[in-house]
């Protein structure tokens, strides 16, 4: 079977088209080909699938076999891809997503290659038990969490997939080694989280370092951005549209006053197409 292996910002994966369904075994594939030694090395599968209620339809499966509701890097990804390789010839297309439903896609066109994605992320979700986290309050806002036998605030939001966010002193010197896993597995995220770590540099400025749930630290992660954003604003640390710089490059991320929606602007890029043996 044919793959093509695509990054967003380097948070990158092994992206599938022409299955009319996600494979029974696909857990046991990340597994195996996320592997940078042993497999082709990724952070997660991509499948791009049909749908009945927009263009396409996109899974995403983390390289430790679960599967994420939604991905902000890989469903630009899916968007150059469709639009490349001809499957679809209009800049404006829809993709669905387990975690966000339909989701409207803005395609910039250069020399017929897609080069800029702006993706409809929707709008975030706040309320601590539908994040899901285990504190019953309308808004999880600079809370106390411990781990490892210190003490963190975190802002708590999901995009359909849960973010923990916490500020620090210098996101990029960041130790994600040794706070990162303890985080994303705390109980007080009863399906696990991705963790954020950032560092306000102007209200229109945000450095964000990132652990993912079930992937560990990537270069990159747009639903991250997003929910740092909206944990910004929710702070009142920086205005409703900011550039959030990751180590992989930087994402546009806006909460619209207007219909309450995360819009995510950034690259996609095709690094190689390949055959698995
Ligand atoms: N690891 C994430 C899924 C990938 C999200 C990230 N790569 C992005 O670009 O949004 C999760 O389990 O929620």
């Amino acid at each position: 079977m044919e793959f093509t292996k695509m990054n967003g910002l380097g948070n990158d994966f092994i992206v599938w088209f022409g299955h009319q369904d996600l494979p029974s075994d696909a857990s046991e594939l990340a597994v195996r080909l996320c592997d940078r030694h042993f497999g082709i090395g990724a952070d997660g599968l991509v499948y791009i699938l049909p749908s009945e209620k927009a263009d396409f339809c996109m899974r995403i499966i983390n390289s430790d076999g679960s599967e994420a509701e939604q991905c902000g890097n890989a469903i630009r990804c899916a968007a150059k891809y469709v639009y490349d390789r001809k499957h679809i010839n209009r800049e404006q297309i829809t993709i669905e997503t387990l975690g966000a439903g339909v989701q409207q896609v803005e395609l910039t066109v250069e020399n017929g290659l897609v080069r800029m994605v702006k993706v409809d992320m929707g709008e975030p979700i706040l309320e601590g038990l539908k994040i899901p986290t285990t504190l019953d309050l309308s808004s999880v806002i600079n809370e106390p969490i411990e781990a490892g036998g210190s003490g963190f605030r975190f802002t708590a939001v999901s995009m359909g997939n849960p973010h923990c966010v916490i500020y620090v002193e210098d996101a990029p010197s960041f130790d994600l080694e040794a706070w990162g896993s303890k985080l994303e597995c705390h109980p007080l995220f009863p399906k696990k989280t991705n963790v954020e770590f950032a560092t306000v540099r102007s209200r229109k400025h945000i450095d964000m370092r990132v652990w993912e749930r079930g992937a560990g630290p990537t270069l990159a992660c747009g639903t991250g951005a997003c929910a740092t954003l909206v944990a910004s604003v929710l702070n009142g640390y920086s205005d409703r549209h900011a550039i959030v710089s990751l180590k992989g490059g930087d994402l546009d991320i806006e909460w619209s006053e207007d219909d309450n929606h995360i819009y995510m602007t950034g690259p996609a890029e095709i690094v190689y197409e390949g055959r698995l043996f």
